[in-house]
């Protein structure tokens, strides 16, 4: 493999001593391709991942200095049910980033900035699945969001399960499995190993979609896309492949339990027949004890986490088939919290969502009960930082969620809503003319 030189290819300095754009080194002067308009104002109550709050909802409209028609650079992207979102973490603060941080979920020790998914990171670039509700004319309209009103957008791409999920490869070896049990690649030995044999057979597949057609077919959506009729109206022809990522996160599920729990794998066996085959199942034992283990150890003054040392490489169909995280991606610091409304708040609520009587007044909520949902979702995953959830326990806690500013406080295993409000400064969407987000240096 050619070795870039650290500094990569020849810097372009400017006489100023500024690293001048350049495609070639890296060096993006970036344009937003437009600025989200989120239900959430601000970070604090923001979710901390999308899968958080499925009611998040947010509008991109495209802008017009990039492309004359918006329309057109959307065409075909209705046929997704999900997008990546790129985006620039523009509230930081500040550009610097430490290499190692301090995640909440990590609950005050240390880690490598590339192993979380903290927004002060080099670049300051963010990256979220959506769902996408809908495409009009030249916007988008998302839900399930994380990311803040005004966020510069750099990209949207389709989630494409096919290409961006490893569980995915998983469900296609098991269609085939179960239609076609005589497939074999005419590459593989016969007396290579079983494993090594399925791998085969499903990377050569992958390449041969003629094979697995039928596995193709898509369901339809029966899904309820929790949309209302001005909002989220979606194209009929729309439908959701069985590789959605609601899908694919059970079957994550299931893969990282089996590597979670002492027992026996039970999931394993649910995933399907390529699974059950002996030589994956003999590994079990050897897979439990070389899965994302990690021991927190104290230095000094902080915690950091600290990779056990594994013996041997994971199997290359293991590698293939599973994601795998560390355990405490899924092991909050804190239990899922229970939300109560005092009953001044419920009032508020409901007064806030009537409007004018006839109507609700959210922008982003279709009702006061969606609006509830939100309130209960981002408050139960417990928004607050270590710091605060340490040494502040008993101080207010506030966030702006579409209209609705929110006042509550956190007790043993709870959180309580005291107040709802309506938001003092309405959501207000400007497009900056100086929209230029430099990258990098
Ligand atoms: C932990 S980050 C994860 C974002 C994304 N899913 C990712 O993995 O890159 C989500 C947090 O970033 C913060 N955030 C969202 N939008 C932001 C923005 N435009 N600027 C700075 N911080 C933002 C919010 O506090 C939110 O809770």
């Amino acid at each position: 493999m050619r070795v870039l030189e650290e500094t990569g290819p020849e810097a372009t300095a400017t006489p100023c001593g500024c690293v001048k754009p350049a495609l070639e080194t890296g060096n993006l002067l970036t344009e937003p391709v437009g600025y989200l308009e989120s239900c959430f104002s601000s970070k604090n109550g923001t979710p901390r991942q999308p899968s958080v709050c499925s009611h998040s909802r947010a509008c991109l409209r495209i802008r017009k200095s990039i492309f004359n028609n918006p329309e057109h650079s959307l065409m075909g992207l209705e046929q997704f049910s999900h997008v990546w979102i790129l985006f620039v973490f523009h509230k930081n603060g500040h550009l610097s980033c430490k290499a190692k941080v301090q995640p909440p979920r990590l609950n005050g020790a240390k880690t490598g900035v590339f192993s979380t998914r903290s927004p002060h990171r080099p670049n300051a670039i963010g990256l979220t699945l959506a769902k996408l509700e809908k495409v009009e004319g030249g916007a988008i309209y998302l839900s399930g969001i994380d990311m803040i009103h005004g966020t510069p957008v750099l990209d949207i791409k389709p989630y494409i399960a096919e290409y961006d999920s490893p569980q995915n490869l998983i469900e296609r070896l098991q269609d085939f499995n179960l239609q076609n049990n005589q497939y074999k690649h005419p590459n593989t030995p016969q007396s290579g190993g079983k494993t090594d044999s399925c791998d085969q057979q499903q990377l050569s597949r992958y390449d041969k979609p003629q094979h697995y057609g039928h596995t193709e077919e898509k369901l339809k959506c029966a899904e309820d896309r929790t949309s209302g009729e001005n909002y989220m109206k979606r194209d009929s022809s729309t439908q959701i492949r069985r590789n959605s990522p609601k899908h694919r996160e059970i079957v994550g599920d299931l893969c990282v339990k089996s590597r979670s729990d002492q027992s026996p794998s039970v999931a394993e066996e649910q995933i399907g027949p390529y699974f059950l085959e002996k030589s994956f199942s003999e590994e079990g034992t050897e897979r439990r004890q070389r899965r994302g283990k990690e021991a927190v150890i104290s230095q000094g003054s902080s915690t950091e986490v600290q990779p056990v040392v594994l013996h041997g490489r994971p199997r290359r169909a293991d590698a293939a088939h599973c994601s795998v995280v560390p355990a405490w991606v899924r092991e909050a610091p804190v239990a899922t919290l229970e939300v109560r409304f005092t009953p001044h708040a419920e009032m508020d609520l409901e007064h806030l969502s009537s409007g004018d009587g006839s109507q609700s007044s959210f922008k982003y909520f279709q009702s006061a009960e969606e609006a509830r949902h939100a309130i209960e979702a981002v408050l139960s995953a417990d928004p607050r930082s270590v710091y605060r959830r340490k040494l502040c326990q008993d101080r207010l806690f506030y966030f702006t969620v579409d209209i609705a500013h929110v006042t509550c406080w956190f007790g043993d295993g709870f959180a309580e809503v005291l107040r709802i409000k309506p938001a003092s400064e309405p959501i207000q969407m400007t497009d900056p003319t100086e929209s230029l987000v430099s990258l990098g240096s």
